[in-house]
């Protein structure tokens, strides 16, 4: 059995790993050590074959008695040990979800219903590198992957809805406060049927905007609002994760001219799952039909919705999505602006195929290759 190291298994990614990896019986497959950066020596997950105890996840001498890594630990610490394991000649497969080497020439960025020819490829030529993609890429390609699959697709503008938990657990925990501070401010005008809705609205816009409001990890108030900025700012006025649509989606394509994609990437009070409002151009005038059936054959978990309020309001949501692998794709319809120009809205949980199952998926690919 080869033997894997697992990295970052307790946080918030590698938790939702841990119950897709226990679900799929990938523990089975695989001789599993548990890293630390916290409790070495302390207890490690009982996974099937008794419990042992965790390894120091600095230590390049643990780390390199391993087949495959796979880390969901963060980008400082893929930065800090994914050079210093090679230099020291270690030949591995490092499988990871942090974005540090997702550019990299020799990283494949993996999303196997997508792109599994382009990692097989990598692995016959010696590749050693899988980065899971973003979030919000991965949620895309896996609505209209079939779409872009049949090279339909000019460019794309995509105007995202992103969830708490892309920011990390600290920030689901705030949502909430939030959520929770807003309705202890009005909860005695709540529970009057005769107060007034505008009294009841300014004394929540006080709340938010008072200074006590509980901020300090996305820095503005999210519940009640949104905020329309998703990490670093760029110079050309991109912010990173906006950056990250047109690099990240052409570089899983394996496009040699990349397709324009763009759009602004904003923060909601959502949970965990990403949505994205897309306009296509597409670089025909084909019939709705024809499209929906594209799409709905892009891959297993394509969760088609007619574009139907009823459906739309039930099956196209967050609500509906959260915990599951099922990728809603929905409101496909023609636009004014001609006959290639498409909209689609796409809801994905961002835990699940926008990070830890890409990773537990590419393990199965290594081990049966
Ligand atoms: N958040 C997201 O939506 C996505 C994140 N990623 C990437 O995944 C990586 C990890 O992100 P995420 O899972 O959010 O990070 P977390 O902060 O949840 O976990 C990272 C590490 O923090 C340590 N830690 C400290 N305190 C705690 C605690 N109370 N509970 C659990 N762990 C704790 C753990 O290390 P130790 O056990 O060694 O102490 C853990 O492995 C990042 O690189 C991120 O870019 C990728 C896609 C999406
Ligand atoms: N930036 C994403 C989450 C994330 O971790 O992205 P990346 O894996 O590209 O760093 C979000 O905030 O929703």
């Amino acid at each position: 059995m080869l033997k894997v190291g697992l990295v970052g298994w307790r946080g918030m990614v590698g938790s939702v790993l841990m119950q897709r990896m226990r679900e799929e019986n990938d523990f089975a497959h695989i001789a599993a050590t548990f890293f630390t950066t916290s409790n070495i020596g302390g207890p490690a997950p009982d996974v099937g074959h008794g419990s042992g105890s965790l390894k120091d996840a600095k230590s390049l001498a643990e780390l390199q008695a391993m087949d495959i890594i796979i880390t969901c630990q963060g980008g400082d610490y893929s930065s800090d040990i994914h050079p210093r394991l090679r230099a020291a000649g270690w030949q591995g497969y490092w499988i990871d979800a942090a974005s540090t080497l997702r550019m990299e020439k020799q990283a494949v960025i993996v999303l196997d219903p997508v792109n599994l020819d382009q990692i097989k490829t990598a692995i016959a030529q010696g590749g050693r590198d899988f980065i899971g993609g973003n979030c919000t890429n991965s949620i895309l390609l896996m609505g209209l992957g079939g779409l872009f699959k049949a090279g339909l697709v000019e460019w794309v503008s995509s105007m995202t809805y992103q969830a708490a938990s892309g920011g990390g657990a600290q920030h689901m925990r705030e949502l909430l406060k939030q959520m929770g501070v807003i309705h202890a401010s009005v909860a005695h005008l709540l529970e009057d049927p005769a107060s007034a809705i505008l009294d009841i609205d300014s004394r929540v816009a006080e709340t938010m905007r008072d200074d006590g409001f509980p901020t300090e990890h996305f820095g503005a108030p999210l519940a009640g609002s949104l905020i329309p900025w998703i990490d670093k700012q760029l110079d050309n006025g991109q912010s990173k994760e906006e950056w990250k649509g047109q690099a990240e989606v052409n570089k899983i394509l394996g496009n040699a001219s990349p397709i324009p994609v763009d759009g602004l990437c904003v923060r909601i009070g959502a949970m965990r799952c990403h949505s994205l409002a897309l306009t296509l151009k597409l670089k025909q005038d084909l019939p709705l039909a024809e499209i929906e059936q594209l799409i709905k054959g892009g891959n297993p978990w394509v969760r088609f919705v007619p574009n139907d309020r009823a459906l739309s309001v039930q099956a196209l949501t967050p609500t509906a999505v959260t915990g599951k692998l099922d990728i809603a794709v929905g409101r496909v319809r023609k636009l004014n602006m001609g006959p290639q120009y498409l909209s689609a809205f796409v809801c994905g949980d961002q835990l699940l195929w926008g990070a830890a199952e890409p990773l537990r998926r590419t393990l199965r690919i290594l081990l049966d290759k």
